[in-house]
Order: structure tokens, then C-alpha cells, then sequence
């Protein structure tokens, strides 16, 4: 969250992930002048993981300053859904620590996943 860039809307944001093989890749949001441009934390933090070769987000912790809950925006939602199962947890947290925590049915009801495509599935690639 430190190093966000968010001149536009003044609003830091970092992400963590540990992955299923107990590593840890972090993002901050990065906007852009072009405003729909910008990137999400949770996005960036994603990105690392799958470059690292990860498929499985274990826990993902998502904060911001202020008193309202950072929760992820629909986008990542959807984001983190491909990388998740049941026991993933997304951990909401301000800078004093978690404020909430949920599972991926609970930040995404009734949601699309790779099941939902038809064999042979692409997860692999
Ligand atoms: O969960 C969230 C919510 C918002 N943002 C970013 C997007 C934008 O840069 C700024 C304000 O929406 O916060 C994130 O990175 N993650
Ligand atoms: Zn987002």
C-alpha cells in the first residue's frame, strides 16, 4: 500500500497473497491518466503469482486507509475466483490489521468458474 500509485483518487491500496506452496506476492494499485487504465492491488498481486508458476490462492489480504472496508471491486472478484477454492480466505484488512474475513462463495455468489467450461479445460495454460 506504501507504494501505490494513486494520484487520481488519493486511494492506496496493496494486496498480499500466500499462495498454496506458502509463498508471498504483493501489488499495489497503479492508475493511470487514462483512468480506466489503472490496475487493481489484487490484480497485480495475481499477476505475480501465476508468473511465479502458482495456481492456488490460499489467503489473499486486501487493504486500504479509512474507516469503510477496501472490499475487492467485481472485477477481482472474479480475479481471485479463478485461483481459488474452498478453503481460500480474503482477509479485508485496514493498516491496524483484518478487519473481515470471507470465503470465495461469500465474495462471489453463484459465480462463473473454469468448471463451468467445457473439457478439455484450459487451467493448465
Ligand atoms: O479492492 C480494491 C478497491 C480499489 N482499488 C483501487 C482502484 C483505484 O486505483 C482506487 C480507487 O478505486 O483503488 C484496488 O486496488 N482494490
Ligand atoms: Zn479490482
Amino acid at each position: 500500500m506504501a507504494m501505490s500509485y494513486s494520484p487520481y483518487s488519493g486511494f492506496p491500496v496493496g494486496a498480499a497473497i500466500l499462495s498454496e506452496n506458502g509463498k508471498v506476492f504483493s501489488a499495489c494499485n497503479v492508475e493511470n491518466a487514462a483512468y480506466p487504465e489503472g490496475i487493481c492491488a489484487e490484480a497485480g498481486a495475481i499477476s505475480a503469482m501465476v508468473l511465479a508458476g502458482e495456481r492456488r490462492i490460499k489467503d489473499i489480504y486486501v487493504m486500504g486507509n479509512g474507516d469503510a472496508l477496501v472490499s475487492p471491486c467485481g472485477g477481482c472478484r472474479q480475479r481471485i475466483r479463478e485461483f481459488a477454492d474452498e478453503h481460500t480466505q480474503v482477509h479485508i484488512c485496514g493498516p491496524e490489521g483484518v478487519r473481515r474475513s470471507l470465503n470465495i462463495n461469500e465474495l462471489l455468489p453463484l459465480s462463473f468458474g473454469p468448471e463451468h467450461l467445457t473439457p478439455p479445460s484450459n487451467k493448465e495454460s
